[in-house]
């Protein structure tokens, strides 16, 4: 006589209940609520080979507003990279109990069969956060220091103007420029922003939503201009910023915040005659170009990490059910710092 009691009591024990934010439809504009869905299922048991990783952290990031016009349909998981640790397993690469990074999407738990999707964690210093390897020892942080190092090639004396300058990524730019020997000159949207990347030690540092003319504050913190200019946010500030580049200036060009939410496309002065006239250098930059150099990267950001020679904030909203309010944070200006989610 089959036991459906048992069968259905272990059935419940090995399956189990996940939870996932899918794009409802794409963004008209900024994004709502009711763009968002959360949706409950139940995960079959694994297959040999397959881990099951329950979330930890989950990252919010700009990119998800573009990529999610470019890379999803509505009904898609939001994509995502999140920090895990490993329940079940039958792929003994990965062990229950690890941890791994990987780009699981807006889910509590996922099946995984350990390709490239997910990764180790191995040898994480017990004194550092695992949140870590979603800012500054993980993508934002690698893009800050590919957006120095190979697009901009800064030197010793050179001065770098940031923008977006106290979030996951311009934290980390200033940061490494200074620890580079350069001039520094941020910009932020909150006189606390503004307060805390003078604690990092940024040279100068404005608050561009209160400053009477952004020419006039960009021009009072280099009056002989910039050699070099990470753009995080485009539009209106680079239109601004690009008169006063040094000639022979090099731009990276890392985001376009400022538009991601725009129904239209900004329209803006055109760069062409000033590029000719100071016969600039702007270059586009996706961080993956260098995936080749993320192990050796990280290594390196963890050093200065330790040493003490690299601060790294966190701005941290708690719980699983509240990805939608943080990203719209993100996007309203809310975070200093990376901005994660904490289940
Ligand atoms: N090319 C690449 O490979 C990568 C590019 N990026 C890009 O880098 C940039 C920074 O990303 P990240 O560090 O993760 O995000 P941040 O942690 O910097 O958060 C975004 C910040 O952007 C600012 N912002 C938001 N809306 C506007 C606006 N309308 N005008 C001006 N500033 C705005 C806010 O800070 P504030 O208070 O200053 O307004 C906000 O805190 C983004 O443009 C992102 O797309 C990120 C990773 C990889
Ligand atoms: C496809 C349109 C791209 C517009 C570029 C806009 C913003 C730049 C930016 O923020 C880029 C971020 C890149 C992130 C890279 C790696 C990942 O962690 C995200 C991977 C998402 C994916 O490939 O599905």
């Amino acid at each position: 006589m089959f036991d459906f009691k048992n069968f259905f009591n272990n059935l419940d024990k090995t399956m189990v209940q996940a939870k996932a934010w899918v794009l409802k439809q794409h963004f008209e504009g900024f994004p709502k609520y009711s763009d968002f869905e959360l949706k409950h299922e139940q995960l079959p048991e694994l297959s040999d080979g397959e881990v099951l990783v329950e979330a930890m952290f989950l990252s919010v990031d700009p990119y998800m507003w573009p990529f999610s016009r470019f890379r999803m349909q509505p009904g898609d998981v939001m994509i995502g990279t999140q920090v895990a640790k490993v329940i079940q397993s039958k792929n003994p690469e990965f062990p229950v109990g690890s941890h791994v990074v990987g780009q699981c999407g807006w889910r509590t738990h996922t099946v995984s069969d350990g390709t490239s999707l997910i990764r180790l964690l191995n040898d994480w210093p017990l004194n550092v956060s695992f949140s870590h390897a979603l800012g500054a020892i993980g993508m934002p942080g690698l893009t800050a220091l590919y957006g120095l190092e190979e697009v901009l090639a800064i030197k010793p004396g050179e001065t770098l103007l940031v923008n977006a300058a106290a979030g996951a990524v311009g934290s980390v730019v200033g940061q490494l420029a200074k620890l580079k020997g350069c001039k520094v000159v941020g910009s932020a949207g909150s006189d606390a922003k503004v307060a805390y990347l003078k604690e990092l030690g940024f040279d100068h540092v404005f608050n561009y939503k209160t400053v009477q003319s952004l020419e006039e504050a960009l021009k009072q913190a280099s009056p002989e201009g910039y050699d070099c200019y990470f753009d995080n946010v485009g539009g209106h500030f680079s239109s601004v910023a690009l008169p006063q580049m040094k000639c022979f200036g090099r731009i990276a060009v890392c985001g376009g915040i400022s538009t991601y939410n725009n129904k239209e496309p900004q329209t803006g002065p055109y760069p062409q005659l000033t590029m000719i006239m100071k016969q600039l250098h702007m270059e586009g930059f996706l961080v993956g170009r260098w995936e080749h150099k993320n192990q050796e990267s990280l290594k390196r950001m963890l050093t200065w990490l330790q040493e003490g020679k690299l601060k790294c904030t966190e701005h941290v909203t708690t719980g699983f059910d509240n990805m939608p309010t943080a990203f719209m944070g993100l996007l309203h200006g809310e975070n200093m710092g990376k901005a994660i989610i904490k289940v």
